[in-house]
């Protein structure tokens, strides 16, 4: 089953746009674990256990890992995922984005070494860095286009004076996903919840884009305000939140305090699609 089709039954399955983001960070781990990065799978195994019904997707974030030394515990967390919630695809959170050649290796560590669904990249460097991604039939590539830091201002709201309607950037990277940059249907956008209205104009622009929404949760963004903008069915959305579920407790009872603020979000969530 290719990504789309994998998001898509996942959301239906789980009634669920919410994506359950593994950033784990051993300072924050419970006691008798805490500050130990050797316990990075069985952190993330046990938050994977608790969220597997509720997640339309898991977004391990790679930096966590690899600053640890913890790619293997990565490969066998993925691997993990592949036990207790086959339907549940993985996105590679790794915002690549570099000349063909060596995109074909990042696109080779993502597919092949760790068997992601789908992966981030940056588009900066244009369609020949994202090119590589799309030789992996079937398996997804969402491209940053109005991320959720405030950083995101300085360039991707800034409007083309030599494209015709004078986009801003972010709209005119939108329109090419939905157009001709798309050759597979295997590309989506990355907008931030703590930006709904330009959700909006990025739906606006990519009217079937899978969209990939981070910023809910610890980073304040409108979750309700989010799913009005970029709702189009199911799979059309994927909601990541990572720390706000990961370290909704401290204690020993993390893993059920973080099934519990997965339960509440994608309620919330999907109460605001009815409404
Ligand atoms: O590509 C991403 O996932 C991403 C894009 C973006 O614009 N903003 C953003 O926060 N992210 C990632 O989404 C996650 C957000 O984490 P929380 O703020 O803890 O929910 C982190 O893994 C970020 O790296």
């Amino acid at each position: 089953m290719n990504f789309v089709d994998m998001l898509k039954d996942a959301a239906t399955r789980n009634q669920s746009m919410l994506c359950v983001g593994l950033d784990p960070e051993p300072a924050r781990f419970p006691a008798p674990w805490q500050g130990s990065a050797a316990h990075i799978y069985e952190f993330c195994a046990a938050i994977v256990d608790a969220t597997a019904d509720l997640a339309c997707a898991f977004k391990p974030q790679i930096a966590y890992f690899a600053a640890h030394r913890a790619e293997e515990q990565l490969e066998r967390l993925i691997a993990h995922i592949r036990t207790v919630a086959q339907h549940v695809p993985v996105i590679l959170d790794a915002k690549r984005g570099d000349i063909g050649s060596t995109a074909q290796q990042y696109a080779k560590e993502a597919f092949e070494r760790y068997g992601a669904d789908a992966v981030t990249l940056s588009p900066f460097m244009g369609f020949d860095s994202v090119e590589p991604y799309l030789q992996y039939p079937g398996k997804g590539a969402y491209l940053l286009c109005r991320t959720s830091n405030p950083g995101g201002d300085d360039f991707q709201p800034q409007r083309l004076a030599d494209v015709a309607g004078q986009p801003r950037l972010y709209e005119h990277l939108a329109r090419l996903v939905q157009g001709s940059w798309n050759t597979n249907g295997q590309l989506g956008l990355v907008v931030g919840a703590t930006y709904p209205q330009e959700i909006a104009a990025v739906r606006q622009c990519a009217p079937s884009a899978p969209l990939l929404i981070p910023g809910v949760g610890a980073q304040g963004g409108d979750a309700v305000a989010t799913v009005k903008a970029g709702y189009a069915g199911p799979g059309s959305v994927a909601i990541n939140s990572s720390r706000a579920i990961l370290y909704a407790s401290a204690g020993p009872d993390f893993a059920q305090a973080a099934r519990a603020e997965a339960l509440r979000t994608r309620d919330v969530l999907n109460a605001a699609a009815q409404a």
